[in-house]
């Protein structure tokens, strides 16, 4: 309907402070502050309070907004009040197809659980019977996934396991689909996927959170660099054995993890192996906290629900000043990690230890 072309009914405007009131997303103080002073406009006319002291922030605000529009006719403030608020109109469809404190369940994904409840939005790892192990798919559905949370209206987003494990890292049947170009194919193939999909970690514009809900194996523990918070059940488990597959470490790892951990310790974990407890990874900065498994993920969710409550903007705006001064660098360590990997993938060393693990003689 073209409403500059007709005038708005009372009815029309009566509707619309309805609606207002039904707004699921807070449409923010400026258009909140136009929204009062159209309403005042609208039924009282031209600003008649006297100003507010320059300390009384919020109603100086108000009255620097009603007072600015002047002689404005109410009829006029009236249409405008209505525009404006259909002009909202999105947050008003998501408020009435939801309803509050449903959890919105994504659809379209084969290899995860994706939801969305009380500013979260979770994605879960969800091939539980392979332990979580992370194939060509799900690589590229974790990618659509954190794409689609970075545009949601979620303030912020988490990556957990479903089953007993986070996740027992790379699928190694993700080696054995060998395409006409021959093994060189397939490892530049790997290669550009890898890159693309730190990348997408890379630059997450909301906070990032793990929920490890399990052991964690491979890329799934290098990967936690790059999160802004990680909570880990006690049953928890951190494993990066690349040197027995032959690989070299990934996920901004060889960059992230000495800075996290000292040097020392990034080399027993990322060059010799060494697995590490939860309450180890904790102690050496890679972990934020530890909380027993029976009381995990009340817990968790409980602490995530409060901070999913802040102010979005502000959020996002300190994730970037902390990402913003790395960003470039964790794009040059991902590249050529991807570069070293491409050749691993080829080596005699990796080949062994993917075939073995594949026709069960070996085992983390
Ligand atoms: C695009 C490419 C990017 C590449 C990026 C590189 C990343 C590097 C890494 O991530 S290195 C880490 C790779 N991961 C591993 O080496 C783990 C291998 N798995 C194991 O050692 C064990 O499965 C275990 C210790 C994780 C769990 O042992 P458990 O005895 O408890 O369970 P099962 O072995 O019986 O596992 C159940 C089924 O799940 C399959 N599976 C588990 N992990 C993987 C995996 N990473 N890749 C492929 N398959 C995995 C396992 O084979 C069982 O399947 P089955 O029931 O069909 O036999």
């Amino acid at each position: 309907m073209n409403r500059t072309a007709m005038r708005a009914s009372q009815k029309d405007f009566e509707n619309s402070i309805n609606q207002v009131k039904l707004l699921k997303k807070d449409p923010g103080n400026e258009v909140k502050l136009k929204l009062y002073a159209l309403y005042k406009q609208a039924t009282e006319g031209p600003c008649n309070m006297p100003k507010p002291g320059v300390f009384d922030l919020i109603n100086k605000a108000k009255w620097d907004a009603w007072n600015a529009l002047g002689s404005l006719p109410k009829e006029a403030a009236r249409q405008n009040y209505v525009d404006l608020v259909s002009s909202l109109s999105p947050s008003l469809e998501s408020s009435s197809q939801v309803e509050p404190g449903t959890d919105r369940k994504s659809t379209g994904f084969e290899t995860l659980v994706v939801t969305s409840e009380d500013g979260i939005t979770k994605i879960m790892f969800n091939r539980p019977k392979k332990k979580n192990a992370i194939n060509t798919e799900m690589y590229h559905e974790i990618m659509r996934a954190l794409k689609a949370a970075s545009k949601d209206d979620s303030i912020i987003t988490v990556l957990t396991g479903n089953g007993d494990y986070y996740s027992s890292g790379n699928d190694l049947t993700n080696f054995t689909d060998i395409p006409p170009g021959g093994v060189e194919e397939k490892a530049k193939n790997n290669a550009v996927l890898l890159r693309e999909f730190v990348g997408c970690f890379i630059d997450f514009p909301k906070p990032l959170i793990a929920v490890v809900n399990g052991p964690a194996v491979g890329i799934s523990v290098t990967l936690l660099g790059l999160f802004d918070a990680v909570y880990a059940s006690d049953r928890a488990t951190f494993h990066t054995p690349f040197s027995h597959l032959g690989q070299s470490p990934e996920g901004c790892s060889s960059y992230t993890f000495p800075k996290i951990m000292s040097p020392a310790k990034a080399t027993e974990m990322l060059i010799f192996g060494k697995k590490l407890t939860a309450g180890e990874a904790c102690a050496q900065g890679l972990v934020t906290e530890v909380f027993p498994d029976s009381t995990f993920q009340k817990e968790v969710w409980t602490r995530l629900k409060a901070f999913a409550k802040l102010p979005p903007n502000v959020l996002r705006i300190s994730k970037e000043v902390i990402r913003k001064r790395e960003r470039e660098k964790l794009h040059a360590v991902n590249a050529e990690e991807c570069n070293v990997l491409q050749g691993r993938w080829l080596s005699d060393e990796c080949t062994n230890a993917v075939v073995n693990f594949l026709s069960r003689k070996s085992k983390l």
